[in-house]
Parts: structure tokens; C-alpha cells; sequence
């Protein structure tokens, strides 16, 4: 005689059986919310019998739910000490943040199922869950056993509920408990709300500590002075009428990102440029509350008239209090606020002044020559460059011959030699290579030597050189993607423009080829482009994928006609669908293989 749970876990397992197959199913024997995540998993063609899932090992473990929730997940741990459960806190979108287990074998088949720190759980991945059906649905929910969509999920129940941020109502995550399958436990749901409450209680906690913080320091500025104050908190902006006035929304997550970059350094003035293109000059610091950071205050000077901005050859940069330059350094054409392209351009104008030797690394197209170019042009110096590459020796002047090609380009004062690829002189050249440097830095040229590692340069070449600096990748310094399309696009031509939903998915990409790939995807855009601006669709199938595994000639022949097909149906997937010949189903799996994020038009 089959237990009451026994006999209603094989009669969903049946129904699901039924389910997958297209059959009919008999009334009432699935719970209505399991049946609608069912349908939603089919519906994303989510595998039955494998777990897929994206890992990303680097997140903020500082993060708010992560410190709201350490306590109560220590406290729990000690309560399962021994026992068969788990509980699991994720953030919003899914990403399991903590993970604590009661016994050794359910842990080793939470790893195996990859349901551990790090790993997504959301529905669109694994299909019906406890975690996923929360934050698909933003309710409580019990997902027992066979009402799991993956096979391998089968062997364990769960319950779990979102977690609220009780002041705005958002959902920032969600709290699991799974166990193995046994007797129902009626209690597993009563637990998790409990849990929940305490963790909302100290979120609570937090930003209300963080709220009185940034209140108080906001009162503090503005009592004073009408100059342009914001606060920038998690959930809270203050702005006071002057800096109201003058920002945009797209400003507030600007000066919130470059303050983050800076509020550490107490007092510290820095130059930005707004999205509306006008300049100001930010004071920042951080504001602090018993509860931990609480946001940033920031003071602005807007710089609209010429006189007040700043002169590169007198004012190149502005200074904290300290006495460290951290302000941007404009180089003649060359555009860039990140503090390392900062660094690096002061670095290389010093030395363009002073003739030091210097040797520049960074990947490719990071803009190593064009930044030797303006640091040469700065100085006063009317000759251009000379440009001789150690990797393509036959491209200079005298032949494939590389020390006479050194020895035969013009020196002297107010000259600059690059040496492009250092680290490709073949090793029979070497001295040779070694000596023309010297004889050129002795009669004055600037010396320049440009690699993309900053290994493998030969002893006898590398002491030829006084400084190093890199070049930082453009995937490092994101923030300067708006001025840097703003700046090329100027060079394709008058009028041309970028609209801003072509602006994300720019943002999105890796750039291997850094800004000269930026340049080269701009300018075919623009020459694609099917009116005055260059719109999402004019952007290559290669910028609509998150994908970062490199794909195989026929699996980027694959993404590309998807892309296509989904731009000429303006972003409708069942129209796509049909013109490829291809079931709905399919074609959402393959949008999540390749990490299409088209938006939905219509
Ligand atoms: N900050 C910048 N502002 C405007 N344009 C830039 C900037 N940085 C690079 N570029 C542009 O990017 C392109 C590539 O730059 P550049 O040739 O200097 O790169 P590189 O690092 O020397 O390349 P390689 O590694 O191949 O030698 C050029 O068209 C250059 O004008």
C-alpha cells in the first residue's frame, strides 16, 4: 500500500511524462502555479535532464542582501547542524549569493546540481524551481519533488519566498529551503517566511541607518551656499534645485559610477563630462553611516564657459588636497576621464617633454601611437612620428633591414621614433637594434617603443627604455564609450549620430580590438546606416550576443542569421521564428546559447 505522498509523487510524475509529450492532462493533479512554470520551461525549450547553468564566480559580497542576510543564515546553520536541509539566498535576478547545508551528502548534490554560490537559478534556466518560481511569480512557493522540470532536481523539495525591500516594495532576491524528498513538512514555508522577515527587517535596518546618513550630510551641504549638491544612495537621490536643474537621470548613474571610482578619497576634484556634453567639476566624498557605506555627497561646479575650462598645457589637471594630480589630462583630438587613460596620458606627455624614453603597452588599438602622436604634437614639435614596425620591417624605408631602417629615420630634437612591436625583434638584431636607440636618444629624438604584453622585451632593448606605462583596454575604462563614439563619429563625418538604444549593446562588448575596432564598427554602421543616425539595426550580429566563448564559423554564421531575422521582424520572435523554418522553442534556446538580447518592438 503506496503512502498518500508516494502515491501523489507518481501521479505527477505521470503528468508530467504527459505534460512534455503533448498529451492531455487529467484534471486537477497539478497544482495550478507548478503547471504555469511548467508550461513557461517548455515554452524556453529548457532541458529535462541535464542542469545548464551560467556561473559568474565575481559578485559583491558586501553587498546589502548579502550582509542582511549573513546572520540569519548563521543562525539557521547552527539550527541544521546535522540535519538533511539547506537553505539559499539568491540576489534578484536569480544568482545564488550564500548557500548554507545541514549534512555532507545533500551538499554534494547541491554542487552536483550546481545549485551553489555563484551559479543562476533562475526559472529561465533550470526550469521549475523553488527559487525560480519566486522571483518568477514574487510569491511564496512549495515545489516538491516530481514537480521539479529537471529530472536531476527530482530527488529533493523545497520551499522559498522573495525577499522585499520594505520600504519600495521591490523584490531584491530570494530566500530557499531544500531538503530531501521524505514526509511532507508542512513547516518548510513557515520557515523560510520567518527567515525572509528577519532579513527585510535588517535590510530595513540598513537603509534607514543609510537614509538618516545621506539626509544629514545633503542638510549639512546645501544649508550653506546654493552651489549644485547631490546624494547618491542605493535606493535614494537628493538633489538640491541647482543640481536638479541641470541633470539627467543618465547624469545620476554617471556621477554615481565615477564617484564610486573616487569617494574614497576624501575631497577629492575631478572633471566630468555630463551626457548633454557640458563639463563639471565634481567634489566628492563618501558618506558613511553606523550600518556601513550609505552613498556619495558630491558638489558640482559646472565649467560651460571656455575660461573655466580647464587649459592643457597650463591646468592640465586638477589635484587633491593631498597633492596627487587625478583630473582628467586632454590631449589634443583624444578623448577619455578614466583615471588610468588619465594617468597614462600624463605619463606620456611628461616624458614627450622631458625626451624621456618610454615603452608603451596595452592590447591592440588601445591607442599607443595616437596617444605618442598628441603627447609630440603638445610639445610644439612640427615633424610627425616616425613609425617603424619591428613585426613588419619591410614597411620601412630601407628594406627589411631593421637596425638601418633606426639609423636611417630623421633625429634630433623635436624628432620622436617608435619602434612598433619591440618585443618582435628577431634576436639576431637585437645589438643592433640596441645600438641605433642609443645613437638616437643621443642626439636628442624622443624614443618610443609600443608592445601589446609588457613581457618580452630582451634585456638589451629594454634598457634602452626609462619608463614603462600601459595603455589600459577600452573594456576597462567603459566610461569614456560615450565620448569615444561622440569623438569618432565626428571623424566619419558631419550630422552623423548614434541613437541611445545603440549605445547598450556597445557597452556590452569586449572590444578585443579596443577603440580601433570601436572605430571600425562606427564607421560601418554609418555607411550602413539606413537614416541620418545609426540605429540598433545598423550594428553588426556579433554586437547583439553577450556570448564570451569564441564560436565556431558555423555557430557565428548561426547567431548572425538569427540576428538578422530578428531585426528584419523589428524584434518579434515568432515572426523570426516562422520566416527561419524553426519552432518558437527553438528559437528561444538559441537566444539564450548565444546570448542574444535583442529588445522586444511590438
Ligand atoms: N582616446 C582616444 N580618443 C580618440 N581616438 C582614439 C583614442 N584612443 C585611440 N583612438 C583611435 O583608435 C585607433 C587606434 O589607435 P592606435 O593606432 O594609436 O592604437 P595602438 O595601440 O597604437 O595599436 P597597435 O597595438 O596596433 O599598435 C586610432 O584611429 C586612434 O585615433
Amino acid at each position: 500500500m503506496l503512502s498518500d505522498s508516494t502515491a501523489r509523487d507518481r501521479n505527477i510524475a505521470r503528468a508530467r511524462l504527459k505534460f512534455l509529450e503533448n498529451a492531455e492532462l487529467p484534471a486537477a493533479i497539478v497544482p495550478e502555479g507548478i503547471l504555469n512554470s511548467w508550461q513557461r520551461s517548455k515554452y524556453l525549450g529548457i532541458g529535462t535532464d541535464e542542469v545548464v547553468v551560467p556561473y559568474q564566480p565575481d559578485y559583491d559580497r558586501e553587498s546589502r542582501l548579502v550582509r542582511a542576510a549573513t546572520p540569519v543564515l548563521d543562525r539557521l546553520e547552527q539550527a541544521l547542524t546535522g540535519s538533511d536541509a539547506s537553505v539559499i539566498v539568491t540576489d534578484r535576478n536569480g544568482w545564488v549569493r550564500d548557500r548554507r547545508v545541514g549534512e555532507k551528502r545533500l551538499s554534494a548534490h547541491l554542487d552536483r546540481v550546481h545549485l551553489a554560490p555563484g551559479f543562476n537559478y533562475a526559472e529561465q534556466f533550470v526550469g521549475t524551481n523553488g527559487i525560480g518560481v519566486a522571483l518568477e511569480e514574487r510569491r511564496p512557493n512549495v515545489v516538491l519533488g516530481t514537480e521539479h522540470f529537471n529530472e536531476r532536481l527530482q530527488g529533493v523539495s523545497c520551499a522559498a519566498a522573495p525577499i522585499r525591500n520594505s520600504v519600495t516594495g521591490r523584490v531584491e532576491g530570494a530566500m530557499n529551503l531544500t531538503c530531501w524528498n521524505g514526509p511532507a513538512r508542512p513547516l518548510m514555508a513557515a520557515l523560510v517566511q520567518e527567515a525572509v522577515e528577519d532579513i527585510e527587517r535588517v535590510m530595513y535596518e540598513f537603509s534607514s541607518a543609510h537614509q538618516r546618513a545621506l539626509l544629514e550630510a545633503f542638510q549639512q551641504v546645501t544649508h550653506y551656499g546654493d552651489r549644485p549638491v547631490l546624494c547618491l544612495g542605493q535606493d535614494l537621490v537628493l538633489a538640491n534645485t541647482a543640481a536638479s536643474a541641470r541633470l539627467t537621470g543618465d547624469d545620476h548613474r554617471l556621477l554615481h559610477e565615477a564617484a564610486a571610482e573616487f569617494g574614497h578619497a576624501p575631497r577629492t576634484r575631478r572633471e566630468v563630462r555630463l551626457t548633454g556634453g557640458q563639463h563639471a567639476v565634481m567634489r566628492c566624498r563618501q558618506v558613511d553611516s553606523p550600518a556601513g557605506a550609505a552613498g556619495y555627497l558630491l558638489e558640482l561646479a559646472f565649467t560651460d564657459h571656455p575660461a573655466d575650462r580647464p587649459d592643457p598645457r597650463t591646468r592640465p589637471g586638477t589635484r587633491t588636497e593631498a597633492g596627487a594630480a587625478v583630473g582628467p589630462w586632454p590631449l589634443p583630438g583624444l578623448v577619455g576621464t578614466d583615471p588610468a587613460w588619465n594617468a597614462v596620458s600624463r605619463t606620456v606627455s611628461r616624458c614627450a617633454r622631458a625626451r624621456t624614453p618610454l615603452l608603451l603597452h596595452g592590447e591592440p588599438g588601445t591607442g599607443k601611437a595616437t596617444l605618442v602622436r598628441a603627447a609630440h604634437a603638445l610639445t610644439g614639435a612640427a615633424s610627425a612620428p616616425v613609425v617603424v614596425d619591428a613585426a613588419v620591417p619591410g614597411a620601412a624605408d630601407a628594406g627589411h633591414d631593421l637596425p638601418a631602417a633606426l639609423r636611417a629615420a630623421p633625429a634630433g630634437p623635436g624628432r620622436v621614433l617608435v619602434l612598433r612591436n619591440v618585443d618582435a625583434v628577431p634576436p639576431e638584431d637585437e645589438a643592433a637594434v640596441a645600438g641605433a636607440l642609443e645613437a638616437a636618444t643621443a642626439q636628442g629624438t624622443w624614443l618610443v617603443g609600443t608592445l601589446q604584453g609588457a613581457l618580452g622585451v630582451p634585456e638589451a632593448l629594454r634598457n634602452r627604455f626609462l619608463e614603462v606605462a600601459e595603455v589600459p583596454a577600452l573594456r576597462h575604462r567603459l566610461a569614456d564609450l560615450p565620448a569615444l563614439v561622440d569623438c569618432l563619429l565626428r571623424r566619419i563625418g558631419p550630422g552623423v549620430e548614434c541613437a541611445p538604444e545603440a549605445v547598450a549593446p556597445l557597452r556590452r562588448h569586449d572590444w578585443p580590438g579596443n577603440v580601433r575596432e570601436l572605430s571600425l564598427v562606427l564607421s560601418r554602421a554609418a555607411a550602413a546606416r539606413r537614416t541620418y543616425r545609426i540605429e540598433l539595426g545598423d550594428l553588426p550580429p556579433s554586437l547583439h550576443s553577450a556570448g564570451s566563448r569564441s564560436l565556431s564559423v558555423w555557430e557565428a554564421s548561426e547567431r548572425d542569421t538569427l540576428v538578422q531575422a530578428l531585426l528584419e521582424a523589428d524584434g518579434n520572435k515568432l515572426l523570426a521564428a516562422q520566416r527561419l523554418g524553426i519552432s518558437r522553442t527553438t528559437i528561444y534556446r538559441k537566444m539564450r546559447a548565444y546570448g542574444i538580447t535583442l529588445p522586444a518592438r511590438g
